[in-house]
Formats: structure tokens, sequence, C-alpha cells
């Protein structure tokens, strides 16, 4: 592709060197670079793509696309651009190099705390049993139609982003329904895409290893919606206390869904069961096989938006009555001596809150709940003493292990979220570092009608140690427990 078309969208400072090049590959990743390659410098957290020119230019790139001025000698044989923030610059180029994907199709993007994988994942299965072309970008997986692929991020970096929106479109989806995470939105990695709608589902702490503070993160969150288009419309979770911040200067159209007041689209909630709960959406009665409060906000969010993108109410519902759990997501499995154990990604304070207030919510009142939890290294400490708070607060006994301890000791996390205790406390919590010893132990404790929730790693397949993903699977490991008890 010629560089003028490739840098249309781009704010350019300065060009040296020739301008009618053709591009024949783009990437932000100097080990990527091969002849021919457009580079384009971008500022990290850990490291500065800018201090990998040298390198990308040793390998014969093509353009250097950059936004620090650095240069006191040009080679002749590259072009050299500098525009104005070049992590936008790299979502202009990505768009443009798989021929802006996102505004041929209904884009839908959904940002908050939790429930994005839930929602995006459930808009993906309503759109596909409808019987349209449709692609999902989550946590879990990216699926194009009815192929899926294994993801990295919760929300791609922009040219594998730009890519996977390019093969829907080619394999002829008519809708994409993404997560848009605040790491995502702070580094421009959805920067130009055209949505057709946002959602906005809760904002509880998370992240503070990233952001500065709650405030900030709510700022981020809320430059998504700041930057969707009139077209486009923004629908937000009023019950939350951020619902109404997020959508106050979007010039989306403005949309509302809450189980507790008056709103465009309205749950109430009549009976909980262990296999499903009973609702009212808009004023038409539904089983759903969903259980816990903060699902039907979830499934309430997928009924806006699927009767927002112009689907009719009563087929919306009778898809939502079939739809099933999320993988990792209040994924129950019967043991045989007679206890139940749900594997869910909790995984933050809200998350692991909401998950156990829904366990009591559908107990029988004879059984105990055991907690299985840990909390991530290298990621956000401040929310370690909550969970273990949280955790023992609503649990009748807690087991404290690992959960990808990542370049941190195992040992220190848990000493971290054991902080968080009183003394009392500490006495109904125990603490077992290798996290297949703390669920067989759950398991040993367990008597016929407890529950035993292993929170926070959901549908992940591995134990991230210093630097290396282990196989680990909470619901295989379960159900090995299960095979060969007696
Ligand atoms: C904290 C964070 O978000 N980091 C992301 C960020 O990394 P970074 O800014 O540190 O970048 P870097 O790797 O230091 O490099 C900076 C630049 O130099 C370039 N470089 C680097 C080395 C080299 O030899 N040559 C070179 O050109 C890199 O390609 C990059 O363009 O940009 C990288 C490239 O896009 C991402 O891979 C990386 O995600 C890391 C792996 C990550 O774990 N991110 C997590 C925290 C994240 O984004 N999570 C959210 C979900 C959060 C949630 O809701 O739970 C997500 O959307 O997945
Ligand atoms: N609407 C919600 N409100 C609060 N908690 C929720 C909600 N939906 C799901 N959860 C809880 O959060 C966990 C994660 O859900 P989900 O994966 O859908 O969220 P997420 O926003 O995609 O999280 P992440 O980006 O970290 O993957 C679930 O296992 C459940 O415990």
């Amino acid at each position: 592709m010629k560089l003028s078309q490739l840098t249309e969208r781009c704010k350019i400072v300065a060009i040296h060197g020739e301008e009618n090049v053709e591009v024949e590959s783009i990437t932000s990743d100097s080990r990527q670079v091969q002849k021919g390659s457009l580079f384009i410098a971008v500022e990290g957290i850990n490291t500065d793509g800018h201090d990998y020119i040298a390198k990308a230019i040793e390998q014969d790139v093509l353009v250097v696309v950059y936004d620090k001025p650095m240069f006191e000698e040009y080679f002749s044989r590259v072009t050299y651009v500098q525009v104005e923030n070049s992590a936008v610059a790299l979502a202009q180029i990505a768009s443009v190099w798989y021929g802006n994907p996102s505004e041929q199709l209904k884009l839908v993007g959904v940002t908050g705390t939790n429930g994005k994988t839930t929602v995006a994942t459930l808009l993906y299965r309503m759109f596909r049993t409808l019987g349209y072309g449709a692609g999902l970008l989550s946590t879990v997986t990216n699926c194009v139609n009815d192929d899926s692929y294994p993801t990295t991020h919760t929300t791609l970096d922009p040219i594998t982003l730009n890519s996977f929106l390019r093969k829907m479109v080619d394999a002829g989806c008519e809708y994409a329904f993404m997560e848009v995470s605040s790491h995502a939105i702070h580094q421009k990695r959805v920067y130009g895409l055209r949505f057709q709608g946002g959602i906005f589902t809760n904002l509880t702490q998370d992240h503070l290893d990233y952001h500065k503070n709650m405030l900030e993160y709510r700022n981020v969150k809320k430059a998504f919606f700041d930057a969707l288009p009139e077209t486009a419309f923004a629908l937000t979770n009023s019950d939350d206390k951020n619902g109404g911040v997020m959508l106050q200067n979007t010039k989306a159209k403005r949309y509302t869904y809450s189980v507790k007041g008056l709103a465009d689209f309205k749950a109430r909630i009549f009976e909980k069961h262990f296999d499903g709960t009973e609702i009212e959406i808009n004023g038409k009665q539904l089983i759903v096989q969903f259980v816990g409060v903060f699902n039907v906000y979830n499934l309430l969010a997928v009924y806006g938006v699927s009767v927002l993108l112009g689907e009719e109410p009563e087929e919306v519902l009778r898809i939502l009555s079939v739809l099933k759990p999320v993988a990792g997501r209040f994924q129950t499995l019967r043991s045989p001596g007679n206890f139940t154990a749900i594997v869910d990604y909790a995984h933050t304070p809200d998350a692991l809150t909401n998950v156990l207030n829904a366990i009591h919510e559908v107990l029988d009142q004879k059984g105990n709940i055991i907690t299985v939890v840990g909390c991530g290294g290298n990621r956000d400490r401040t929310k370690r003493p909550l969970m273990a708070r949280e955790a023992v607060e609503l649990s009748n006994r807690v087991i404290l292990t690992s959960d990808n301890p990542r370049f941190e000791e195992p040992q220190d996390i848990i000493d971290d979220m054991v902080a968080g205790l009183d003394d009392e406390q500490r006495r109904s919590a125990l603490s077992i570092v290798d996290r297949r010893e703390a669920i067989k132990t759950a398991c040993a404790l367990a008597k016929p009608g407890d529950i035993i929730l292993v929170a926070g790693k959901g549908h992940e397949d591995y134990q991230e140690i210093k630097g290396v993903k282990y196989h680990f699977d909470d619901k295989e490991e379960l159900e090995k427990i299960f095979h060969t008890s007696p």
C-alpha cells in the first residue's frame, strides 16, 4: 500500500525522505521488521519503541513512524514520518492497512470492571442464534462465525485487532462484539474504530497497579463513551453509581438498564434457583439458566443491545432463555459425594462478593460454603486484603492459595491477603500455597450439601510462575478428584 494512503488519517508533523513508497508490511515491534516494512515506534510501559529504531533500520525497514523528535542524521533509504502521537497513528495505520473493517461491521464494545466477557460472549451467541454472521473478541476466545482462535489480551493490539475485524468482514460477518479494557482505551488500541454501540456494565476496584486511582480509572473508561459518534448508542447500567457519568459527554444516543429503578430496559427478579433464575424483562416473564443478580444485569444488557440493534423483543427473550453460562463463569460441577463445586473467574473484590452472594441466595440453609481463592502476582496489590476479607465474611471456610504468582513469592501474596483479616478471621482461613493441594483439601473438608467455590481462574488453563505458564485448570483438577474419590 502507498505510504500516503496508509498515513491519510494521521496527524503528520514532518516527513523526511521519499514519500512515494510502497509499504509491504506494518509492525510496532522491531523484532518483526522485514524488508519493506513500516515500523511504528510506540512508547510502552516497560520499554520504548523509539529505542529500537536503529535496530529496525539495520533490518532494512522502509518507513519509520515516530513521535519523539530524535534524529541527528537521516538515512536516505528510509522515510521518516513524525506524527503527533505514535499510539494513535498505530491504530489509524492498522485500520487503513486492513481496509477500515470496523466501518463495514456493526461493532459493539463492552467496557466495565466486571461482566465484559459474559456480555460480549452472550451477544455473539445471541446474534449467531438469530442467524447472522458474527464475530467475538474476548478474554476467553476470538471467534469469526463458528471458527475460534486463541487470544492474548482482553483487547488486542491494534494490528491484530484490525486483522480480526478484516477476517470477520471477509467471512461475511455483519456484527462484531468486543471487550474494551481500560488498558486498551488508555493505550489507544481502539482509537478510530467505528463503533455502532458501547455498553458500560459497572465500575469497581481493579487495575490500581496501572491506573493512579479510581478517578483516573473511571475517566479512562469514560473516554471510550466520549468518543462514540452520534450514530451510535450508549447503553449504561444506571444502578451503578458511575453509570450516568459515563455517558454525560457522549454524542451517542443514550439508553439505560436497571434492576432497581426506572430505565429503558428494566428487569425484576422473582425466584432464584441453583439452576437458573425467574425474571421479568420489560414486563415479559422468563426463566434463564444463569445464577446471581449480577447475571441478570448481564442478560439485561444483552437484551438492550439486541433490541437497539433492531431485533424483535419476543425472539430475543426466547433466545435469552436458552443461552448457557460462559466458560469459567459460575460453572457448576456435582461431586459423587453430593457437594457442588463452582468454578468462577471472580478476581476482583466486587466479583467475589457478587458470586458469594449469588451462592447464598440459592444455598440450602444446611450447607456450608468453602472458598478457595488467591490473588495474582505483579498486579493490583490493594485488592489482596479486600478479597481475603470478602471471602472470609461470606464463607464458612476459606483456603487462601496461589493464582498466577508471576514473579512474586506466592507466600508473600497470601501474607498480603491475610493482612486484611482480624485475629478471629485468620483462624477460619487456611493458607495452602499449592493450588492443587488447596482444591484437594477443600474437597476433603466438604460434606453433602456444601458448596466449594474455586475462584479467580475461571476458564484459564495455566498457572503463571516466573514467566512460564504451567498447565493448570481448576475444572480439570476438580474432575480428577471427583473421578478418583470413593
Ligand atoms: C501493561 C500493558 O498493558 N502492557 C502492554 C503494552 O506493553 P508495554 O507498553 O510495556 O510495551 P513494551 O512491551 O514494553 O514495548 C513498547 C514498544 O516497544 C516495542 N519493542 C519492544 C521490544 C523490542 O525488542 N522491540 C520493540 O520494538 C514493542 O513492540 C512496543 O510497541 O503494550 C504491549 C504491546 O501491545 C502489550 O503486549 C502489553 O500487554 C502486556 C503483555 C499485558 O499483560 N497487558 C495487560 C495488563 C493488559 O493489557 N490487560 C488488559 C485487560 C485487563 C483486564 O481487564 O483484566 C487487556 O486488554 O488484555
Ligand atoms: N455484571 C457483573 N457484575 C459484577 N460481577 C460480575 C458481573 N458479571 C460477571 N461478574 C463476575 O466477574 C467474573 C468475571 O466475569 P467476566 O469475565 O464476564 O468479566 P470481565 O469484565 O470480562 O473480566 P475480565 O476482563 O477481567 O476478563 C465472573 O466470573 C463473575 O464472578
